[in-house]
């Protein structure tokens, strides 16, 4: 799967992305991440990428021509338009079914703002869908970008170690995490839950979903409703 990344922080992905489970995807070339600094392909002589708003008001806008240049040098060679992703706080919230679904697509292109946002004509010229990682202010859509990039990834077969594939079947039941336990026996006085020990498989199994459940209830019921 191939991800470009429009933005105007690329070093924010270089850094980030050779790290860890990503970053061995990418040695596998079983992930490709490009990131593009928008700022290239400015044509003004000092490299503006950004402007100030019409109707007035604070803030600065990006400009669209840079941000439509940097795309076309994607799209040039290519015999099919990728879907074009703006990471927004208009978009649609991020949820694991929308994760699901972009992990089929073979190579998205992923356009982060700054500043107010981008000028609205290249959201109507070159977006296919605007999502959000939640509701709060943010400085860019870089973080968000890289949080789209991670959790579609980890679906991509062969990005988790074999080990870790459990993680897609049973892992996201659309409840929260039973609680975890490891080595030692007892930490600051408190000690493992006894059926955690008993090797009996079923009972764990019926525990944990039961604290699965509980903690869900307790924690965030309105994932309850979300189930099919
Ligand atoms: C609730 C709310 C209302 C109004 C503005 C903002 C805000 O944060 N505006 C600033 C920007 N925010 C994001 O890009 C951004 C923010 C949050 C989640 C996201 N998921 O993807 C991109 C995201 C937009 C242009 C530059 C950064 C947030």
């Amino acid at each position: 799967m191939r991800f470009d990344v429009l933005t105007l922080f690329p070093d924010i992905f270089h850094a980030v992305m050779k790290e860890s489970i990503i970053g061995r995807a990418q040695e596998k070339n079983i992930i490709e991440i490009n990131a593009i600094n928008i700022r290239d392909f400015s044509k003004d002589k000092h490299k503006k990428v950004d402007d100030y708003p019409y109707g007035g008001g604070g803030g600065m806008v990006m400009t669209p021509q840079p941000i439509y240049d940097a795309y076309l040098s994607i799209v040039k060679d290519l015999p099919h338009k990728p879907k074009v992703i703006y990471l927004s706080p208009q978009g649609k919230v991020l949820n694991q079914k929308k994760v699901v679904e972009l992990s089929k697509e073979k190579h998205l292109i992923l356009l982060c703002g700054h500043y107010e946002g981008v000028d609205e004509r290249i959201i109507e010229e070159i977006v296919d869908e605007e999502i959000s990682i939640g509701d709060y202010v943010l400085t860019g859509g870089e973080i968000p970008a890289m949080v789209l990039i991670d959790s579609v990834s980890r679906l991509v077969p062969d990005v988790l170690p074999s080990e870790d594939a459990y993680k897609n079947e049973s892992h996201y039941n659309g409840l929260l995490e039973y609680p975890q336990y490891t080595r030692p026996y007892e930490f600051m006085g408190r000690k493992v839950p006894d059926i955690l020990l008993s090797g009996h498989h079923a009972k764990i199994e019926e525990w944990r979903k039961e604290q699965s459940l509980k903690r869900t209830l307790e924690k965030r019921p309105d994932l309850l409703k979300k189930r099919d």
